[in-house]
């Protein structure tokens, strides 16, 4: 019965420490009941749409001694750890926190709604809710079974050259914008064409399948599909951060229920049946062998079988994760790399040592290239929190943190701290380069995550930036036409909060 609090009263020598517990750590004070005081986040000044920035402020006011730590709650956000959430700020802490994310990683409930939608779908997700949204040992094996085939980099260098194409799409379709414009030269309103891309590129990669977003006359149902995307992802973070009425009955909530009716139609659009059906055909003619030019589909298949729902869900869940990820990564380093001329001459010179059909050994060589993306990733990381729901006791700076706490941290926060990061506020791809002496610390930046439970598609994510990057600016110059400083909007990821414009130099 004393076990737990004995084993944290004394240290392996048997010599005496107190942490200090859990309640006397710096707290966000009051909030409603149920929904906590975590839902500061979201009020005055910057409400949802910029959480980051109310948690710095509430860090400055209630953790004035800059501990690097704040203790908030919310039973909606963490109903295992009695509404236990701790906000972590220094990079060393959160390296700590990683370390007792246990076996089976969990970002604890906030996909909730999602989770209730995939559940009332039996047809498509049969016996699986995705590598996403499944917990403990469920995640684990779901994991394994995708792992090796999305995580080894030579997965994504596979599809270089179908990357390549899609870029060169992209290229010409932006090639008739500008010819519509007054001067020939400008680009307006880019961002839903980066999302398109993300789209095409993951449809590619997971389906072996084009699209086509970027042709002149783009099919209107593949058009409808994307818009249906951008509907729920409009949608999820008031769902999400609201009172879960859907969760008492979907006809309480008429907000669920338009996010449901939305979703629907993307993943039946997704035509499931028909694809089976051509990949059954192929495998009964014994067309489908093991080999690199088979879809991220297909190989799932012959690993899982063609009655598993895992292949399936997989490729739609690279679809759908691949959309705004990719897309809104894309704008930020094309608004940093517009802004820092100087930079876009280095990263230039170096595209221009290479022959322009880019392969996985000029690739390798393109290190500013990378440089520019981690830095980009940096100022800007699209994803606003990373969350973990702690499995091992622990302590951090002399206090208490327990099992089923929500840890959560932002990389946009540390990354911009002139604590951690030497003048934060400057696009200087050239920190990450090897032999520079200003290090920065891995956990202040981590935009895919960390640990097992990182991002699945960061190797394809990683080549479809590089590609695109790389073809952008060995053809044009950038210069940007909009507002200065561009800041973000959270809207599921953090997008830019103006229309992407741009005035392109023919090189
Ligand atoms: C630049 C683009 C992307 C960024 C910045 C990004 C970032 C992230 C982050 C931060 C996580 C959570 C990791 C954690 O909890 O430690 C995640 C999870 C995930 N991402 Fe990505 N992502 C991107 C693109 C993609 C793409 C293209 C795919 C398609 C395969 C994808 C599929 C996933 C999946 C399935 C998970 C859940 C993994 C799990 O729970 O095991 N992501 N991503």
């Amino acid at each position: 019965m004393f076990g737990s609090s004995l084993v944290r009263a004394y240290s392996a020598t048997g010599t005496k420490r107190f942490p200090r517990s859990f309640e006397e750590l710096p707290c966000v004070p009051g909030g409603l009941p149920y929904l906590g005081s975590f839902m500061k986040l979201g009020a005055n000044p910057h409400g949802w749409k910029q959480p980051m920035e109310n948690l710095k402020i509430l860090q400055e006011k209630y953790d004035p001694q800059g501990n690097g730590l704040l203790r908030m709650s919310s039973r909606l956000m963490n109903p295992k750890g009695d509404g236990r959430i701790l906000a972590f700020f220094d990079p060393k802490d959160i390296e700590i926190a990683y370390k007792h994310e246990g076996k089976h990683p969990s970002r604890g409930g906030a996909l909730a709604p999602l989770v209730k939608w995939r559940l009332s779908r039996p047809d498509i997700f049969g016996e699986t809710k995705g590598v996403l949204m499944e917990e403990g040992e469920k995640w684990h094996q779901l994991r394994g079974l995708v792992q090796q085939d999305l995580m080894r980099p030579k997965s994504a260098m596979q599809h270089l050259d179908q990357i390549q194409g899609i870029c060169q799409d992209f290229l010409e379709m932006l090639e008739r914008e500008m010819s519509s414009s007054k001067d020939g030269k400008t680009v307006r309103g880019l961002l839903p064409h980066l999302f398109n891309f993300g789209f095409e590129g993951s449809a590619a990669i997971a389906l072996d399948k084009r699209m086509g977003v970027f042709r002149e006359n783009p099919h209107p149902e593949v058009m409808k599909q994307l818009r249906e995307i951008e509907i729920v992802t409009e949608m999820s973070i008031d769902l999400m951060m609201g009172i879960p009425w859907y969760q008492i009955s979907p006809f309480i909530s008429p907000k669920y229920r338009k996010f449901v009716r939305h979703f629907d139609s993307f993943a039946y659009f997704a035509h499931i049946d028909e694809v089976k059906a051509q990949i059954k055909e192929k495998i009964d003619k014994d067309q489908l062998k093991k080999s690199d030019g088979i879809s991220m589909l297909e190989k799932l298949i012959l690993k899982n079988g063609l009655n598993s729902n895992v292949p399936f869900v997989m490729a739609l869940d690279m679809i759908l994760a691949g959309i705004d990820t990719t897309g809104a990564s894309c704008a930020f380093i094309l608004y940093h790399l517009a802004t820092n001329p100087e930079k876009q001459d280095i990263l230039r010179k170096e595209l221009l040592q290479h022959d322009p059909h880019i392969t996985e050994s000029s690739l390798t060589k393109m290190r500013y290239l990378k440089a520019c993306i981690k830095e980009s990733a940096r100022l800007t990381p699209i994803v606003a929190f990373h969350l973990r729901l702690i499995q091992e006791e622990f302590t951090v700076k002399g206090f208490h943190v327990p099992v089923d706490t929500l840890a959560l941290w932002s990389s946009m926060l540390s990354g911009r701290n002139p604590k951690y990061v030497e003048n934060p506020t400057a696009f200087k791809p050239e920190r990450w380069l090897r032999g520079n002496e200003t290090k920065v610390d891995p956990f202040v930046s981590l935009p895919f995550g960390h640990g097992p439970r990182m991002c699945v598609g960061k190797r394809f994510a990683d080549i479809e930036m590089q590609l695109l990057t790389a073809k952008f600016f060995r053809s044009y110059g950038w210069e940007w036409i909009g507002q200065r400083p561009i800041s973000t909007i959270w809207q599921f990821v953090n997008i830019p909060d103006q229309s992407l414009d741009f005035r392109l130099h023919q090189l």
